[in-house]
């Protein structure tokens, strides 16, 4: 079976239990976004699909193999923030995956290799527009300069499934629609499942494949450390999208919901009948 498969998976920090009972299949080359509210376990869901973290209970398999115990190439991920080497520059920050697999004991390569390496990392800086920015340091790039160079560094490494944690929520409105722009392209065009968590139901709502909201369903006080979040909401966005196919449906050609032939992104599911709205649904914090 291949893409991520989730079974009864639960995290807990000592007493407290973050996740629990979370059962979650992704197709392959689905993008997911996670939304929920403030201290729910995103972050926490993001590290277990990353390796950064072991569940408590469960398994986690990609492509049909349990994931490794730690994080390794075929996860890229991009933070919010700092997901860059401030002492490198633009072009050395693309390299270094790239190097330290070729390399392992030295960090870097030389000769062709290295030629070879430079020149991925020139093609991946001018696909995601930071062409002539070669030679800068992370601290001379603006927010969202530093965002595409964190996806370049991470998709250098050809990963089949890329973990955004908020990475735009910091930029401004303008360069957050563009960078959206850019990562929509990226996803058709590069072989690999998003998972991605936000807070913003609109971002959701404009990259996704799918939307999945974890939540606590037991929140008193007394309860909180008792029982975790887990997933409460499952939207499967209409119409469909799929990977590699930039525009798929044409407005006066939208097909019906119950229509049998549409493909779903998870076998077996039908769509739902109503139209998620992103504005139906009450604020995340
Ligand atoms: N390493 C850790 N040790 C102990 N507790 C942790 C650890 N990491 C996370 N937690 C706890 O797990 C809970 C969930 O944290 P997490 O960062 O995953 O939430 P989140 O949904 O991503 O929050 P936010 O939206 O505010 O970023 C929090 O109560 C947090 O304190």
């Amino acid at each position: 079976m291949s893409g991520i498969e989730i079974r009864n998976l639960w995290k807990e920090y000592g007493d407290q239990v973050v996740l629990q009972n979370v059962d979650l299949t992704i197709a392959p080359r689905a993008f997911l976004a996670l939304v929920g509210p403030s201290g729910c376990g995103k972050t926490t869901f993001l590290r277990l699909l990353l390796g950064q973290e072991a569940p408590t209970r469960g398994t986690i398999t990609l492509d049909g193999a349990p994931l490794p115990d730690e994080p390794g190439p075929d996860r890229g991920v991009v933070f919010q923030r700092y997901s860059v080497f401030a002492h490198m520059t633009v072009l050395g920050n693309v390299m270094a995956g790239p190097e330290l697999r070729a390399s392992r004991l030295l960090g870097r390569t030389f000769g062709a290799r290295r030629r070879a390496i430079a020149e991925e990392a020139r093609a991946m800086l001018a696909e995601v527009g930071l062409a002539g920015s070669e030679d800068k340091y992370p601290a001379q790039l603006s927010g969202g300069m530093q965002q595409r160079l964190a996806l370049a560094q991470a998709l250098m490494m050809k990963p089949k499934v890329l973990l955004l944690d908020e990475p735009f929520g910091a930029l401004d409105p303008g360069i957050r629609s563009d960078i959206h722009r850019l990562m929509k392209r990226l996803w058709n065009e590069v072989p690999m499942t998003v998972v991605m968590v936000t807070h913003d139901l609109r971002e959701a709502f404009t990259l996704a494949t799918r939307i999945i909201a974890f939540e606590r369903t037991r929140d008193r006080p007394e309860e909180r450390l008792r029982y975790g979040a887990t997933i409460t909401r499952d939207i499967l966005i209409w119409p469909p999208r799929s990977a590699g196919q930039t525009t798929i449906w044409d407005a006066d050609l939208l097909p019906s919901r119950d229509d049998p032939t549409i493909p779903g992104p998870i076998a077996g599911t039908t769509w739902p009948k109503e139209e998620p709205d992103a504005d139906a649904y009450p604020p995340l914090r």
